[in-house]
Formats: C-alpha cells, structure tokens, sequence
C-alpha cells in the first residue's frame, strides 16, 4: 500500500487494510510518503514493487494530494497487481465483460446483494453518483448481471423523479442526507455508498437512514455497511492475484 500525506481519514482506511491483512494472513507492507513527494519518486517505487515476484497487490489510496498526476500514477501500476481496479486496462476489461479485478466498492455491494438473497436480474437499479471508484464501476457490474441501470448526477434536477422508479437504489454521491423516505419506493434495497463526516465528528451516509429505513426492504447502515466490505473485497482480490500468479508459475514450469 501507499500512502501519500497526511489525510486522516486515509489513514484510517489504510489501517484497517493492514489489520484486516493480518487477520487474512495477508503480509502487507505500507509506504508512507511526504505530502510533497514528487511524481518520479511514486513512479519509481510502483514500478520497484511491480518487477517483485514477492508483491502480487499494489494499491495507490486514494485521494492523492493535487500535485500528483493520479491518472498517470494509476497507469503505472502493473495490471496484473491491480488489486484496485483503477488501471484503464482493467476498467476495459470490466466493461468488455473480461473482468480481472473489480473495484473493490462495487464488489463489495454485489456481494451484499447475492449473500441476502437479492436478484439483480431483471430489477430497475438507479445509481446516485457518477465516480471512477463506485458509480461507473457499480452500473457496470449490475448490467452485466442482467439489470437495467440508470446513473444519476448527484445534482440530477429532480432527482426524485428517478429514485422513486429504483427497485434497488445505491447512492455513492457524497452528500449527507441526499435521499429521503419520499424519493424512495416502498420495498426498495437501499445501499448507502456514502461516507461523510459531520463537523461533530460523526460519520454519516448519503441516506436518511431513520426515514428511509421505514420504506425499504432492506438498507445499509453507514458506519458499518458497505465500507467493510470495501477493505473485504480487497483481500480477495489481493488472493487472486496472488493465486494466478501461482497458477502461471506453475503453468510456466
Ligand atoms: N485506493 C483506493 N482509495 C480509495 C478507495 C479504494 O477502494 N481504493 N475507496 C475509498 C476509501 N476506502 C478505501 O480505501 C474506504 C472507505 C471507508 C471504509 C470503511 O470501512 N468505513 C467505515 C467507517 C470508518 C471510519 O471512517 O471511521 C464504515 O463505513 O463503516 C473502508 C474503506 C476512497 N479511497
């Protein structure tokens, strides 16, 4: 892992990666770097840890202070050690259908959806929320499990008139409160992406979770919801890598 500055809640999330390695018996090794490193030196280390048979995940935190050219910084990741997803290879693959490594927040959620039991074939997703790490990815993987998607910008003019419509609506917008009870139909499956913190430190989704949890089937709480399941789908990812790593070595021999 790397991780570059100072930015607290990434340290929180890097922290809980390395614990959540521990426990999965996963050696993990985190290279902290100075706000003001230099792109050259990020580069060179990527491209170190990319020629050593001992690494089979490199991770990148995100977000990467404004200096840093992160798409380039991305690209330099070896896609096979992509245990992000990020690598505009991999991202082709997702979309192709070819998957090799799918952004760990969106697994996460697919996960959540097949161990309760829900189908996603057939059913009307609305995904609040357009980013790289989870909106695109997150309608990617839904259409191809036979879903049909629609994506909303988190300032979408009457965003309401979508939600309303979601059998399944997941919300990666960054605002808190974004949806309420009345945006959301009755027996939905809410799954809150959001993560912000207020200014009393408390951390909250992008769903009115008291409200919305009155109409929908199902909802995830934030903390303690969807953000686990990021650092879990990581782990997994990191195993297969490691095991096709393996599985060519083997092949090769
Ligand atoms: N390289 C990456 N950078 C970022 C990613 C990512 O997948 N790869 N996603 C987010 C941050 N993130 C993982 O890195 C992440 C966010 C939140 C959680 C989590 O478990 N949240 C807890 C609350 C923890 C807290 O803030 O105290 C929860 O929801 O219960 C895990 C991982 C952006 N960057």
């Amino acid at each position: 892992m790397i991780l570059v500055g100072h930015d607290p809640a990434s340290a929180v999330y890097v922290r809980n990666k390395v614990r959540a390695c521990e426990a999965a018996g996963i050696h993990s090794f985190t290279h902290r770097l100075h706000e003001k490193v230099e792109n050259e030196e990020l580069l060179n280390l990527i491209t170190r840890l990319n020629a050593d048979p001992s690494v089979h995940g490199i991770l990148v935190q995100l977000p990467l202070p404004a200096h840093i050219d992160m798409a380039r910084i991305l690209e330099t990741i070896a896609p096979s050690k992509d245990v992000d997803g990020f690598h505009l290879y991999n991202v082709g693959a997702l979309v192709t259908g070819n998957t090799v490594f799918s952004p760990c927040t969106p697994y996460g959620v697919v996960k959540l959806l097949e161990h309760e039991g829900i189908p996603v074939e057939g059913q009307n997703v609305v995904v609040v929320g357009a980013s790289n790490i989870v909106g695109k990815p997150m309608a990617l993987m839904l259409m191809a499990r036979d879903a049909t998607v629609a994506i909303c910008h988190a300032k979408a003019r009457d965003l309401a008139q979508f939600t309303i419509g979601a059998d399944i609506l997941v919300v990666a917008a960054g605002v808190p409160g974004l949806i309420t009870a009345p945006m959301v139909k009755k027996g939905a499956v809410v799954i809150d992406v959001g993560i912000n913190r207020l200014e009393d430190g408390k951390i909250v989704g992008d769903v009115d979770f008291a409200g919305v949890s009155r109409r929908a089937s199902h909802i995830t709480p934030v903390p303690g919801g969807v953000g686990p399941m990021t650092v879990t789908m990581l782990l997994v990812n990191t195993i297969e890598s490691a095991e096709r790593f393996y599985a060519a070595q083997r092949t090769a021999s």
